[in-house]
């Protein structure tokens, strides 16, 4: 099941740079979202937040109702990351990459065969010995996504995960997300420049310069609901 998250009156400056100004939101438990805006308008900073890289100058974030633990490691074990660039270890078989973030911690679930359950939702079971440079772009972030998902993570924060990919293979991991999304009940903030990622989500937030200018419901084509695995 996933986290709800709680910005309340977060700031957060870099020199004279305010990312965020003053940001209040609140994400229910199982919740997609889509973070949009112009470069620069503070979607990378909003996820950094709340998946404990950065602290806020201001404010406080919580998770399931509970402020952040000081102990920002245990929290960021609770979180998933998908980012533009896959950053897969170049070295590493596609399993061992999705192995990858738990192998140094105690886990209660078998790693390899949570992993290989895993590649098997992304549709890469067969490819588990393959290596990164085998693989196309779109393959890739399918091997990020699984490995983002291997601690079971309720929440899964993604930073432009279309970004690097062409159009028809950026459809592909939209729909894959959000399938995942109804398989695993994460909770998903998303920041895109992708308007059919967002048009896939719950909730479309715009910012501009630090400040949130827009947050709408969004609902799904029957289409996409078809697709992503939520009728029938
Ligand atoms: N570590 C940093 N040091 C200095 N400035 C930063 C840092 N991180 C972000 N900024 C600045 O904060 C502002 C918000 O950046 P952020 O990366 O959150 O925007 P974004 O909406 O994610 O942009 P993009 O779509 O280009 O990724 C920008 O002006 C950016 O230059």
């Amino acid at each position: 099941m996933g986290t709800s998250v709680t910005l309340e009156s977060v700031s957060r400056s870099y020199g004279s740079t305010k990312a965020l100004d003053d940001v209040s939101l609140h994400f229910e438990a199982g919740t997609a979202a889509a973070l949009m805006g112009h470069s620069g308008a503070g979607k990378s900073t909003v996820l950094h937040l709340i998946g404990g890289m950065d602290l806020p100058d201001s404010g406080h974030i919580s998770v399931d109702e509970q402020p952040l633990p000081r102990r920002l490691d245990a929290h960021r074990r609770r979180v998933g990351f998908v980012f533009q660039r896959f950053h897969l270890l170049p070295a590493l078989s596609v399993l061992d990459n999705v192995l990858a973030p738990v192998l140094p911690y105690q886990v209660d679930f078998d790693r390899k065969a949570r992993a290989r359950e895993l590649l098997e939702a992304v549709g890469l079971a067969i490819r588990e010995r393959a290596l990164p440079s085998e693989l196309s772009g779109g393959q890739q972030q399918r091997v990020a996504i699984a490995r983002a998902l291997i601690g079971r993570p309720p929440l899964l924060l993604a930073d432009e995960p279309t970004g690097n990919l062409d159009s028809a293979t950026g459809q592909e991991i939209v729909e894959l997300l959000l399938g995942l999304r109804e398989r695993y009940g994460m909770t998903m903030l998303i920041a895109t420049h992708n308007p059919e990622l967002a048009a896939t989500c719950d909730r479309l937030i715009k910012l501009a310069d630090g400040k949130i200018v827009r947050d709408i419901p969004v609902t799904p084509s029957a289409d996409m609901l078809q697709r992503i695995g939520r009728l029938g």
